[in-house]
């Protein structure tokens, strides 16, 4: 795995007046999960926005796939789910993806249907007739994943997918997760839940919008003399304030 999926360089973002990114650097490969971690404000979805290029940034610069983000050129290079349901409740799940395959300029019919690939690819192809509003929060959470996989993209950002799902339904995301990196896409998976960590190929750890670590979980733990995230990242922590 030569190519490197997102390239980011001295990143700066400023909202509301106030540096919420503060010169970070970091390189995402391809073809793996890749966890983004991090307490609740350190800037997950800041970084994430940054590189699907929805985010104005005050210095720095991120490419994807060796472009800047948000160029044109990336639309179908880069899936993103965000905190928000991006999804009409009032439609079917197959209304909507026709709806969004249409947007992405994706297939929507016969036998190249990119709607039929990305039902069956989460597992959703007998609720296709279903209205989105009557799902369970984790048939809705795969509807979305679905928008995001049309038009195949090499990226996908995902803004803490798995939050208020049950310890099932956050293990079959995982496994899904895995399955969809395993065909060659990225995958950057934001989470504030530590010990989603096990599931990533690579962990992000973030603080107050810098990267504290970044590697695997076994070269964390072990560069940390610790047993857990949980007690790298205030091993980490503390190292950085000592
Ligand atoms: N719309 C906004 N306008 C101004 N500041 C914002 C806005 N959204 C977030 N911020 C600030 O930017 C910083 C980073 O927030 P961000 O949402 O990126 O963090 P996060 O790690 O994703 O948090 P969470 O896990 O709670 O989603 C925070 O200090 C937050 O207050």
């Amino acid at each position: 795995m030569n190519e490197s999926a997102v390239e980011i360089s001295g990143l700066r973002v400023v909202r509301a007046g106030r540096t919420v990114i503060d010169g970070l650097d970091l390189t995402v490969p391809s073809g793996q999960v890749v966890g983004l971690l991090g307490p609740s404000g350190c800037g997950k979805s800041t970084l994430m926005r940054s590189i699907v290029g929805v985010q104005q940034v005050a210095a720095g610069t991120v490419a994807v796939f060796g472009r800047p983000a948000g160029s044109a050129a990336l639309r179908r290079q880069v899936g993103y789910v965000t905190q928000a349901p991006s999804v009409y409740d009032d439609l079917t799940v197959a209304e909507n993806l026709r709806y969004f395959a249409t947007v992405v300029g994706a297939p929507t019919s016969g036998p190249s249907s990119d709607v039929d690939r990305v039902l069956a690819q989460v597992d959703l192809t007998s609720q296709a007739g279903a209205r989105v509003g009557r799902l369970s929060g984790g048939q809705r959470s795969r509807v979305s994943l679905a928008v995001a996989l049309l038009g195949t993209p090499g990226v996908l950002v995902l803004d803490e997918p798995t939050v208020g799902l049950d310890p099932v339904l956050r293990r079959d995301l995982w496994n899904l997760f895995a399955e969809i990196a395993a065909t060659g896409t990225t995958l950057l998976v934001s989470s504030h839940v530590m010990d989603e960590a096990t599931r990533c190929d690579r962990l992000v750890l973030m603080r107050e919008g810098a990267v504290l670590a970044d590697g695997t979980l076994a070269a964390l733990l072990e560069r940390t003399g610790t047993d857990d995230v949980e007690q790298a990242f205030l091993a980490l922590v503390e190292r950085a304030a000592a």
